[in-house]
């Protein structure tokens, strides 16, 4: 797929610029993006988007210092200055993307309450789909982090064409604060979302067997709401490992093989890396018999890759969840591993998104009470200097 990513807010342009640093790792020409937001420091911190496509809006507001996670502000400033979002976007050109994707963290403000503006100026003006890749909070980052998340969230439902979550609290690890462990957070993300938007891409190996073009994606997600993504790898049993692998980790930590299945068919080895990409830990854990459609894909080598293995797959995947569309197929890259990637689209039930919305509706009673008190604090005590 060619995506246009835009990437809203300090997560959103963070992970916009490592995919962007995948892109121009692997030569590939899928990916094109731009920043927005309302702080300087954060946009400086870039090192892959062009300094001509960040984008600082709110000047006059917050003066480049950020909203400070009031996501009203955020929202309010997106919708002030959609005309320049819009045309940072046009001069990036348009005409031969598949979709475009919003990045956040939906707990902060910038990014939070821009992003549901944003999307919805982008369906008003574009044909092509438009989704959102958002960072949910966990409950330790704070109240107002998941009240945030859970306002955006909401507006999004409506106004994006799918929204892919991924959840801070199931990813970070045991003991860690969710602050620390952004990198191991971040190359998670990027390496399981990269491997799904490249997918039908042509790359230096050809196309795969059974293309996966963008209107099957595009379809998998038509029913809107939210949806999760699975994802494993299993090691090939190659001698020769190739230098750049598209699944090989950011920087420090590369990728460990989950488990080695040398001897087993192609076939079973496809089915394998599926089923753990869907009963594993997926990006929103949730209940993934509530999905109403599915998209498998797999990429690897192509001596790798196998169509009974792929439609195997599907039909187990169909099997597991509540609709019966799935779709699926596979692309050929130069890796030392096969990667299995899953879509779960339009979930039904996901535990989180429920306690989100508790944590949420909470705070919303707490904030009333508390503006009660501060304003029948000084009713009838004395008269003030003048009305
Ligand atoms: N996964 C991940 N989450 C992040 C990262 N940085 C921030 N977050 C999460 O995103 C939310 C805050 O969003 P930010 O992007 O920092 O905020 P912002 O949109 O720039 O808004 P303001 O700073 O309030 O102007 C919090 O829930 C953070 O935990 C990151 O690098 N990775």
């Amino acid at each position: 797929m060619r995506v246009f990513f835009i990437g809203y807010g300090q997560a959103g342009g963070k992970i916009v610029d490592m995919f962007l640093a995948m892109d121009k790792k692997i030569q590939g020409n899928s990916f094109r993006g731009i920043a927005v937001n309302t702080a300087r420091t954060d946009l400086m911190g870039l090192k892959h988007i062009e300094m001509k496509d960040r984008l600082l809006i709110g000047q006059t507001v917050v003066k480049g210092h950020g909203v400070g996670t009031d996501n009203v502000t955020g929202a309010k400033i997106a919708a002030d200055e959609i005309d320049t979002i819009i045309n940072a976007i046009d001069m990036r050109g348009t005409h031969d993307i598949d979709a475009f994707i919003v990045v956040a963290g939906l707990g902060g403000g910038t990014g939070s309450g821009g992003t549901p503006v944003l999307c919805r100026h982008l369906k008003r003006i574009y044909r092509e789909p438009v989704y959102v890749l958002g960072m949910i909070p966990a409950p330790e980052e704070g109240k107002l982090y998941s009240y945030n998340a859970a306002r955006s969230l909401a507006t999004l439902v409506k106004e994006a064409d799918n929204t892919f979550i991924f959840d801070n609290s199931a990813w970070k690890s045991e003991g860690e604060s969710v602050k620390a462990g952004y990198d191991t957070l971040n190359d998670e993300l990027v390496r399981r979302f990269g491997v799904l938007f490249r997918a039908g891409e042509v790359g230096k190996l050809g196309v795969g067997e059974m293309v996966v073009d963008s209107s099957e994606f595009i379809n998998t997600l038509r029913g809107g709401g939210i949806s999760t993504v699975g994802y494993a790898v299993s090691e090939v049993s190659t001698k020769s490992k190739p230098k750049k692998s598209l699944f090989s980790g950011f920087g420090k930590k590369k990728e460990e093989a989950e488990s080695s299945l040398t001897g087993e068919d192609k076939s079973a080895k496809i089915i394998g890396v599926i089923r753990r990409a869907m009963l594993g830990r997926l990006t929103l854990p949730c209940d993934y018999t509530t999905a109403e459609r599915a998209l498998v894909l797999v990429a690897g080598p192509p001596n790798e890759l196998d169509r009974k293995g792929v439609e195997k797959s599907k039909s187990w995947v169909e099997e597991n969840i509540a609709g019966v569309e799935v779709r699926g197929g596979d692309y050929p890259v130069e890796s030392s591993y096969i990667a299995g990637v899953v879509i779960l689209a339009s979930i039904g039930n996901a535990p989180r998104i429920t306690e989100l919305l508790e944590i949420a509706k909470e705070t919303k009673k707490d904030v009333l009470v508390s503006q009660e008190r501060r304003s029948t604090m000084f009713e009838d005590a004395v008269d003030p200097l003048f009305e």
